[in-house]
């Protein structure tokens, strides 16, 4: 029951797609037990048309329809038999179809659900969540979604159906031999009943194993130069290699438990077949109760046999995938959490309505947010979820339109949270920010819009410079003059005119054809291209050549006045020229002064 209502949770199907399912399953059941009923009838009377007289209903029919001999009533029989079956056979067929279209559209739905979750997810979710995980929740788990928990189980539903119509059938023809056959069904089932545990072990372990096969292939791929200079090549091989044959092991238990419910049925029904005909011979019973009885066994046997492995096998796959639909509802229910709730409300404006899915709310198209004046950072008190002690202990400080400011301080001091905090990512526990006198809380996202970011190791897409600086524009939007205006404030336009491609050049994989210090630049360039009043910095930590470093300081300088900045430093260079610093310690503000107080003051 649990899995069902975690199933209907994470499909987007509406309420009344499953039932029409349902009922076209059901429908083709009914045709098929009607197929099969048939056959039993048609056999006997073949053998003995005698019979027909004997039945009330079949002799008024044969009378009626006035036919001249009862073969010719046999053979219409015989016809309406292949008529159901084709029909039946033809509705199978547009079903299937539809089922299988319902569980790809819901594989593509799923797909953009949960991207969209986890880019509307607090910051928080993304500290704790390795992005491997959520690579192989969008990528492979949704389509085991759809192909090990969604078809799976709608087919099992249909094969129940199909399950419960033919043991009826068969009850209404030999009661006892219903029993035996209840009883071998059973009996396979016993295994599964068993091994229930197992199973799901076995399916949360290769989905571990996935995983983990996904990070040590980032880790090896992605940090390619360090794995190639240490020659630690080994090293992650033998650790694909551990996981792959992880993997390998239990979907190889898996794979080979799934192939017992088939043998076990067909051993078991022969056996009783066999058993049956050698009884009734033995007790020299009727022979065209025989004939009749087995007909329907036989055809029977030929649906209810896959019917019932074929259930068999799909409770064993929608185990095996218990993990992933678990996975799956976890993460797609963590938007439900408070925190979220109060992340989505203050960052989009909008509390997520009860019963309505999340993603099909829009969020308040944000209204702009007047900065003329200064920004508060008023009294912040953070700690990271978990963590035993405060991050920023009663930050506050305040900077005017125009000013740079620079953060200072030790590894650890808590920079990089203040930052986080100032651009809306981590919400503290008290205390606020305030822009012109207004509360950033109010709407974060008009915040936000005010703001260009510049982290240390800026990211940058395998495409042109002029993409990556007008990041996110449609190349038709993109406006030259403030490009050209951006590459000149940024430095780069020596670079670039150097360049045979000029903006058109290839940066390659994170901008690996560019040196750091081109690379943050550029993320200078982007800030400035999208006109962000206020610049955050996080200064590149390594080592930059003079030459660099100088450009870097001159944009950061000729910015000044025009821009406000806030600059995380590493270099006394940079901070020169600042309106202010502030030095942090253990994660409160601990001396604010210019140049001369704080820097000149320390050295002397
Ligand atoms: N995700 C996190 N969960 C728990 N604690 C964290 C987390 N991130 C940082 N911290 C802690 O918060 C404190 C401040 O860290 P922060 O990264 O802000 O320092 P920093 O001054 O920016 O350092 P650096 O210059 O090395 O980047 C540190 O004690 C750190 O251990």
């Amino acid at each position: 029951m649990r899995y069902l209502s975690q199933f209907l949770y994470v499909i987007s199907a509406k309420k009344f797609e499953l039932i029409l399912l349902l009922i076209a399953f059901l429908t083709v059941s009914l045709m098929d037990a009607l197929g099969i009923g048939l056959v039993g009838p048609f056999m006997g009377l073949a053998t003995n048309p005698t019979l027909i007289y004997k039945n009330v209903f079949l002799a008024n029919t044969y009378r009626a329809l006035g036919l001249k001999s009862t073969s010719q009533f046999i053979g219409l029989m015989g016809l309406t038999i292949v008529v159901i079956f084709y029909l039946k056979s033809f509705f199978y067929y547009q079903i299937q179809r539809y089922v299988f279209r319902f569980c790809f559209t819901q594989q593509v739905k799923l797909r953009l659900r949960l991207l969209h979750t986890y880019l509307f997810l607090p910051y928080t979710f993304h500290l704790k969540t390795n992005s491997a995980n959520l690579i192989q929740n969008i990528i492979n788990e949704s389509q085991n979604f759809s192909y090990s928990v969604a078809i799976p189980l709608l087919g099992s539903i249909s094969n129940l159906f199909v399950l419960v119509v033919l043991v009826l059938l068969l009850m209404k023809t030999d009661f006892a031999a219903t029993v035996t056959v209840i009883g071998i069904l059973l009996g396979t089932y016993l295994p599964f009943h068993l091994f229930r545990n197992k199973i799901v072990r076995w399916g949360k372990e290769g989905v571990e194993a996935n995983t983990e096969m996904l990070r040590i292939v980032n880790h090896a791929i992605g940090g390619l130069k360090e794995t190639r200079v240490i020659g630690c090549e080994e090293y992650f091989e033998n650790q694909l290699n551990s996981q792959v044959n992880r993997f390998a092991k239990v979907a190889t238990l898996f794979h080979v438990f799934q192939i017992l419910p088939r043998i076990t049925i067909e051993a078991l029904l022969i056996t009783f077949v066999v058993g049956l005909v050698s009884v009734s011979l033995l007790f020299e019973q009727r022979s065209q109760d025989l004939v009749s009885v087995l007909g329907i066994f036989a055809i029977a046997s030929i649906r209810l046999l896959p019917s019932a492995s074929q259930l068999m096998s799909n409770m064993g796959v929608l185990r095996n995938f218990k993990p992933t639909l678990d996975r799956l509802y976890m993460d797609l229910k963590e938007i439900e959490k408070p925190e979220a709730i109060n992340y989505l409300k203050i960052s989009q404006g909008f509390v997520p309505t009860k019963g309505v899915k999340f993603e099909s709310q829009k969020s308040i198209k944000p209204m702009p947010m007047s900065f003329t004046d200064k920004i508060v950072i008023d009294r912040i008190n953070y700690a990271y979820p978990e963590a035993a002690s405060k991050s920023l202990t009663d930050v506050s400080l305040t900077l005017k339109k125009g000013e740079s400011i620079a953060l200072i301080g030790k590894s650890g001091a808590g920079k990089t949270t203040l930052v986080d905090v100032f651009l809306g990512l981590l919400i503290p526990q008290s205390g606020d920010i305030q822009v012109d006198g207004l509360s950033v809380y109010n709407s974060l996202r008009s915040w936000q819009n005010l703001i260009g970011y510049i982290p240390q190791s800026i990211f940058l897409t395998d495409d042109t410079i002029e993409r990556n600086i007008a990041f996110g524009v449609p190349d038709d939007q993109i406006d030259q003059q403030r490009l050209n205006n951006a590459i000149r404030s940024a430095q780069l336009a020596d670079l670039i005119a150097q360049l045979p491609e000029g903006t058109q050049t290839m940066v390659g994989e994170h901008g690996v054809r560019l040196s750091g210090g081109q690379r943050q630049r550029i993320g200078i360039a982007r800030a400035l291209y999208h006109e962000r009043e206020i610049l955050v910095l996080d200064e590149a930590t390594s080592a930059l050549d003079n030459e660099t470093e100088n450009l870097i300081s001159k944009a950061i300088q000729d910015l000044s006045g025009t821009k406000t900045m806030i600059i995380i430093a590493h270099r006394l260079t940079t901070v020169e020229h600042c309106d202010r610093i502030y030095q942090m310690e253990k994660g409160q503000v601990v001396k604010c002064g210019t140049y001369q107080e704080v820097v000149l003051a320390q050295n002397t």
